[in-house]
């Protein structure tokens, strides 16, 4: 019997039919993966030609149940480039199993994506950060890791990667620079940022305290995804690119009257959706690609 809470509770078949069920109702053939964040929707909206799905109809899929999160998987072109976008990604609080959380990643793969961008909506640890910096991911912090909630515990399918992969090269240094590059071609550079995420479980959003320790700890920003699914991408190989939105500023300070809450997270995503879906659509036309879809 598959164990639950492992690995292996969705099997490399389990995987596979799902991603041939797809392939089968459209001619699309992906070669990058778009996860988008809280608030962030509207970055599957830049695809042409779109063939959508709601999770409810994919086998296997779970469903998304946050506001900002509309739980649709959209296939379709970005200037040509076959893409497909996760409008809705899953969170360890909303109760799903880690695994359950990463399992769209090795779909992803099995789809044929090479590439996956993950956006996310971050609080900003980081004193110089402010709301509305767009901060590219250089590493993370997998607070749940420390104690033992990895996606990829349990027995390990050698089909998917290797039982112990590495994460020092986790963020694809290439593509960071890419963003570096078309950020500064789009004049974003008064807003473009780089630095460390960290992955809490939420959804209560951190004590005073909290942020102190994350911030001395090293990290830049902090929110409740993206670096599990980060783990299980790399796993199987994809590259990853992965940046957060700061959407509202950590509270530091005792005499702070800021109180962190979800409406202020999707509201400073509406008012940098036109930059995101700029810089991401950008990267996409100036990737290196090895499939001959791209
Ligand atoms: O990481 P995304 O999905 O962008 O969402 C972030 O925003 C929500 C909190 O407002 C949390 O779910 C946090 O993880
Ligand atoms: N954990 C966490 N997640 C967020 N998502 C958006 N803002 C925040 C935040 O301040 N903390």
């Amino acid at each position: 019997e598959t164990p639950r809470g492992t690995s292996a509770m969705y099997s490399y078949e389990d995987c596979k039919a799902t991603a041939d069920w797809l392939l089968a109702q459209t001619s699309v053939r992906p070669v990058v993966g778009i996860v988008c964040g809280s608030g962030m929707g509207g970055l599957a909206d830049m695809l042409k030609d779109q063939v959508a799905f709601n999770y409810k109809d994919i086998p296997n899929f779970p469903q998304s149940t946050v506001h900002g999160h509309a739980g649709r998987l959209v296939f379709g072109t970005l200037k040509g480039r076959p893409c497909v976008c996760m409008q809705g990604r899953f969170h360890l609080y909303e109760g799903y199993a880690i695994q359950k959380i990463t399992l769209p990643m090795r779909i992803f793969s099995l789809l044929g994506v090479e590439t996956v961008i993950l956006t996310n909506a971050a609080g900003g640890l980081n004193q110089d950060f402010k709301v509305g910096d767009i901060m590219i991911m250089k590493d993370h912090i997998n607070m749940p890791g420390f104690a033992g909630n990895n996606p990829l515990a349990g027995a390990n399918d050698d089909r998917f990667g290797v039982r112990f992969p590495c994460m020092s090269d986790a963020y694809d240094r290439e593509l960071q620079q890419l963003a570096v590059d078309v950020g500064q071609e789009l004049g974003y550079g008064d807003f473009l940022r780089e630095g460390v995420y960290c992955v809490l479980g939420g959804p209560s959003f951190e004590t005073i305290a909290e942020c102190r320790m994350l911030h001395k700890l090293g990290a830049d920003a902090v929110g409740m995804s993206t670096a599990h699914e980060v783990i299980a991408a790399r796993h199987c190989g994809m590259r990853v690119f992965a940046l957060s939105l700061i959407t509202n500023k950590a509270v530091m300070d005792y005499d702070s009257e800021e109180k962190a809450n979800h409406e202020e997270v999707l509201e400073t995503g509406q008012h940098r959706a036109i930059q995101l879906e700029k810089l991401v659509s950008t990267m996409v036309t100036r990737m290196e690609y090895n499939n001959t879809n791209a």
